[in-house]
């Protein structure tokens, strides 16, 4: 048992994989209860948009905040734990309900609710980085071009359709490549070093290796290494070679290929010709600028 989980606040998305939240929430809650006491857990379920976000900054008394909920759920208590001092900074545990579940994925979190308690409850808090991107804060992804335009069309194909997974992304991945493969112009600089100019179809930043429901993008990249890894993808590229490379990324093969280039630092300022289709954690972010660092160690998370 995790004696260092203190009191919980379970902050949980009722509106969570099509509604599926709801019932994860109350599940969770019981499931920890059983295990801690009825006192060692608060239940707030989110309201709506960036609600998560004031819970997380306004809790006081609990030393463990838990995230149930997708990916843009976790970036806003990611962001709402940010603005509390770092000693006054709750650790963090996820407990996944999502279509993507990106960084539960990262920190090896299973996706059933018992399993994830079960994962909580014997974890032990680590240190993890958490990026920075123009001022708001990240946990796992920020990409553009193609992949965030599939990213954000499969979120709302999923908000028409009710229907989520691999599948989903799968589908919009192929529309997204026949009708909207577009090159942006961008000037690229790491830390304190040259200027590099180029083209781009494909551009994510990330903090873990994953994007997208479990494509391994940035297959080096860790939570603890300080850094954030940067994967390009360069045109020419038809829509079936866009296509190989998806599929190859879902087992992170893609980087043999000739047209990606793959950087790691801690900071990496880049422009764009026109403002590029952008998403950081899987959510819709716009800027023809954006100025990304890390934060090393900022969090502790249960994992
Ligand atoms: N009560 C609510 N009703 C509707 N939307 C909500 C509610 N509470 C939070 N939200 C919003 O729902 C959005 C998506 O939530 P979340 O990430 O938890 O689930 P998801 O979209 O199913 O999963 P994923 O992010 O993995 O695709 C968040 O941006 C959040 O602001």
């Amino acid at each position: 048992m995790n004696s260092s989980l203190g009191h919980i606040l379970l902050i949980a998305n009722p509106a969570a994989q099509s509604g599926a939240g709801a019932a994860a929430a109350d599940k969770a809650a019981a499931n920890l209860r059983a295990a801690l006491g009825e006192d060692a857990v608060t239940v707030v379920r989110t309201a709506g948009p960036r609600h998560a976000c004031a819970i997380a900054e306004g809790a006081r008394g609990a030393q463990t905040v838990v995230a149930l909920g997708g990916d843009g759920l976790i970036h806003e208590v990611v962001n709402g734990l940010m603005t509390r001092p770092a000693g006054d900074r709750p650790q963090l545990g996820v407990i996944p309900v999502g279509s993507g579940n990106d960084y539960a994925r990262t920190l090896g979190v299973p996706a059933k609710v018992d399993r994830a308690c079960g994962l909580l409850l014997s974890a032990s808090p680590q240190p993890a980085d958490i990026g920075c991107v123009n001022g708001s804060f990240f946990a796992e992804t920020l990409s553009f071009g193609l992949d965030a335009a599939i990213a954000l069309d499969t979120m709302e194909r999923r908000k028409r359709t009710g229907r989520h997974g691999a599948a989903l992304y799968m589908a919009s991945g192929f529309d997204q490549l026949f009708h909207h493969l577009d090159q942006r112009e961008y000037r690229l600089q790491l830390d304190d070093g040259p200027v590099m100019e180029g083209k781009s179809i494909t551009f994510a930043v990330q903090m873990g290796p994953y994007y997208g429901g479990g494509f391994r993008i940035c297959p080096d990249a860790r939570l603890d290494d300080g850094l954030l890894d940067v994967c390009i993808s360069h045109p020419p590229i038809t829509p079936a070679g866009a296509a190989a490379i998806f599929l190859m990324a879902k087992g992170g093969n893609h980087t043999r290929l000739g047209r990606m280039e793959l950087h790691q630092a801690p900071k990496v300022h880049v422009e764009f010709d026109e403002m590029p289709t952008a998403q950081v954690d899987g959510e819709r972010i716009e800027a023809r600028t954006f100025d990304v660092e890390v934060l090393p160690a900022a969090l502790r998370v249960l994992r």
